[in-house]
């Protein structure tokens, strides 16, 4: 049953404390491989991936009203508004029916991170971070080849100087609580998995709790 502060949290937040899941935080820079490994860590560890992006992408070909201005955001590999993405990972979340969540590419900065944690009341578990230099970021999106509109050189310099200038701040606040899991990207696929592995291995997760 729950208290009567949880049943304000839930007037407040849509969430009651009690219900909160547990998040994990997924960052690196634009190709640095998280997508890749989230469908690995579903699958070894039972999360449910929810990809900010894909969120965002979704909601342009659902036609939704504010379609064009993420379509213009996305194209000039600019931040959209937390209002806009929040409410789209909050429903993504309610509509599912699991307790663990890995929120891919967000937050990307500062407004994310305060909105989010403002309107839902959750704190990530912690943040795993895929660390890779911009070259091999820059030879993978190049090569990714899914007809992604942002995956062409001028908007992927766009989107390395927003990470640097506006998502690395978010990395460096977690940091200093103690909350970075940083895995190093730059090498293939499955000796990053292995890094993965370790973080959520049964040892490494006592540590968290
Ligand atoms: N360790 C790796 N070595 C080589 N190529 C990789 C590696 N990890 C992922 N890739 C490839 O690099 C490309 C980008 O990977 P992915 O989509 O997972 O990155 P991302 O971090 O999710 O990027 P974005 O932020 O743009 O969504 C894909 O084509 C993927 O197959
Ligand atoms: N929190 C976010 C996440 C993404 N975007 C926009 O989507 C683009 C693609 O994101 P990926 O994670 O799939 O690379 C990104 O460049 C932003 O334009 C956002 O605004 N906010
Ligand atoms: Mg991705």
């Amino acid at each position: 049953m729950g208290s009567i502060v949880d049943a304000a949290n839930k007037e407040v937040n849509g969430t009651a404390s009690e219900k909160r899941p547990a998040v994990i935080f997924v960052l690196g820079g634009p190709g640095s491989g998280k997508g890749t490994q989230c469908a690995y860590i579903v699958e070894y560890f039972g999360y449910t991936h929810l990809s900010a992006g894909d969120l965002l992408r979704a909601e342009i070909k659902s036609g939704s009203e504010n379609g064009t201005m993420i379509q213009n955001m996305i194209k000039e590999g600019k931040i959209v508004p937390s209002e806009v993405t929040i409410k789209l990972l909050q429903k993504a979340i309610q509509e599912n029916g699991n307790d663990k969540f890995l929120i891919d590419g967000f937050p990307r900065n500062e407004e994310n991170r305060a909105a989010f944690e403002k309107v839902t009341g959750i704190e990530p578990k912690f943040v795993l971070f895929f660390d890779c230099p911009e070259e091999e970021m820059e030879r993978r999106l190049l090569g990714r080849n899914q007809g992604r509109e942002d995956d062409n050189i001028e908007t992927i310099r766009k989107r390395f100087k927003v990470f640097l200038e506006s998502s690395l701040p978010v990395i460096q606040y977690y940091e200093a609580k103690g909350k970075v899991r940083k895995i190093h990207a730059a090498k293939p696929i499955e000796d990053v998995l292995q890094e993965v592995k370790a973080v959520f291995s049964p040892e490494a997760e006592k540590v968290e709790a």
